[in-house]
């Protein structure tokens, strides 16, 4: 039952990270009930079946997002892609999406400045081997550098390496501030937030914003000084844009492509494409680490269709199955978004029989439905042999999915799952994995509300010498 002013987020928080009150509520009410957050709504969608019916069939009704106070004080107003609605969305998702594209996506444009971190990467293992290391960090560097580059055409090394510090210090900082139970209440409960200790979220997250967007607009500065307006092609986002942005300014427009809405642009690429990707991989070889045998078999398919130190590429992908199963299995049982993001309905529907009215808050609950046990049996063992038919071939899944269904899914998907074959593979074909002198990482997921980034050491041994 929600509680007067509270709702369900005490529930919420007594079962961290989140999954277990949405699969004892989907069991106790079917998949369409209400969550209360604080004193608001949000009319949860927890099956896959459902979810196609509504975020994919009319996905229109569906895609809006709920605007919060919380964010419009991170963003200075309604900025970005990730928390807009209507033409401010549209506009600037396609221009995301095809400028990813025209950056090499699908083509070999793209793997190959991700090889280039995967390789850099290596090297760093490389001087540490037999030893313990620390590896989530290695790889929170290679993925900021495949980020940065797409952003800003750069890579952190030499005297950068200062920035990449300081980003990576923010980033942590602002992944325990938004997975904190004071922060989590101030945002769905503010009317009671001020009587809790501790800073209250504007104290917290100020210097926070100044640092982060100091970093976004000294960059946009400097490109605005270097770029060369005649040229068609862009080497990355923030040079698309700006081009973008003389050509809408000569026909009048000063609105759409404003330089506020780059730098939240910006804010929106690196957050989303950051952590997530990082906590995968970290969760990934954690899984791993725990189930020896999954590592075995890893290596068997390897030696049988790479059997040499060469860079695994996309060209191999479809003769990993299991590789592709591993990463699968990671993904669902990683889970890295307990809750999801918050949308709401952009007009008035009837949802189960029920009248919903526009601006209704409404949630895919994509956790409930990779933890679904009718289609995933057991379903918090990690067993990446579900994700293999039959004739040992890779099985698709419906309802394995980590990006989320409809017009809001992941717009770094593509790019997402390139970074994550690649750096895993690669990473199981140059090594063998074994645990730290610490041990095995921990896999406990109960202290915070939602899933951050593990810290992984482990020891490595190169299979090839
Ligand atoms: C393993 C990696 C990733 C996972 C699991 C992931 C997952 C998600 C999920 C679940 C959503 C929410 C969809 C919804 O509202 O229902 C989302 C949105 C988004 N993601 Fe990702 N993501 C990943 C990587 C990336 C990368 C690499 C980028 C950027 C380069 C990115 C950019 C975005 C953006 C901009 C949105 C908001 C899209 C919109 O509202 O239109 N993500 N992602």
């Amino acid at each position: 039952m929600p509680l007067p002013l509270f709702g369900n987020v005490l529930s919420l928080s007594a079962e961290k990270p989140g999954y277990e009150s949405f699969r004892k509520w989907t069991k106790q009410y079917g998949d369409v009930f209400t969550f209360w957050l604080g004193s608001s709504p949000y009319v949860i969608i927890s099956s896959y079946k459902r979810m196609k019916e509504t975020f994919i069939k009319d996905g229109e009704t569906y895609m809006n997002k709920v605007q919060l106070d919380f964010q419009r004080f991170i963003r200075d107003g309604n900025y970005g892609v990730a928390e807009t609605n209507g033409l401010v969305w549209t506009t600037h998702r396609r221009f995301a999406l095809s400028t990813l594209r025209d950056f090499g996506l699908g083509k070999d444009l793209m793997q190959e400045k991700i090889l280039i971190e995967v390789e850099e990467t290596f090297q760093t293992f490389d001087k540490n081997v037999g030893k313990d290391q620390d590896i989530n960090e290695r790889f929170n560097e290679g993925v900021a550098n495949v980020i940065n580059q797409m952003l800003f055409g750069y890579r952190f090394e030499k005297e950068k390496m200062e920035e990449l510090k300081k980003l990576s210090e923010l980033m942590e900082y602002q992944e325990q501030f938004f997975s904190s139970f004071r922060t989590n209440f101030q945002i769905f409960v503010p009317q009671l937030a001020r009587f809790l200790p501790g800073k209250t979220f504007e104290e917290g997250i100020s210097q926070w914003k100044t640092d982060f967007f100091a970093f976004f607009d000294k960059q946009i500065g400097e490109h605005r000084k270097k770029i060369d307006f005649d040229s068609d092609e862009s080497q990355d986002y923030a040079e698309a844009y700006l081009k973008e942005q003389k050509k809408r300014e000569a026909e009048g427009d000063f609105e759409m492509f404003s330089d506020k809405q780059l730098s939240n642009m910006c804010i929106d690429l690196w957050f989303a494409g950051l952590s997530t990707t990082n906590i995968t991989i970290s969760w990934t070889i954690s899984y791993v680490l725990h189930n020896p045998e999954v590592q075995k078999k890893i290596h068997e398919e390897l030696d049988q269709m790479i059997s040499s130190d060469r860079m695994v590429t996309m060209s191999d992908k479809n003769d990993l199955p299991y590789m592709n199963a591993v990463i699968n299995e990671s993904q669902r049982c990683a889970n890295i978004l307990p809750v999801n993001l918050f949308h709401c309905t952009s007009r008035d529907t009837v949802l189960n029989g029920y009248s919903i009215q526009k601006g209704t808050g409404v949630l895919a609950q994509i956790s409930t439905v990779m933890l679904d046990e009718e289609v995933f049996p057991d379903p918090y063992k990690f067993n990446p042999e579900r994700f293999i038919d039959e004739n040992v071939k890779l099985k698709k899944v419906e309802e394995l999915v980590p990006f989320s269904v409809g017009k809001r899914q992941c717009l770094g998907e593509g790019l997402a799952r390139m970074e994550l074959f690649l750096f895993i593979s690669n990473f199981f074909n140059r090594y063998k994995v074994s645990a730290a002198s610490t041990g095995l990482p921990s896999l406990d997921k109960s202290k915070e509300l939602g899933v951050i980034p593990r810290k992984v050491k482990a020891v490595l041994e190169k299979r090839y010498v």
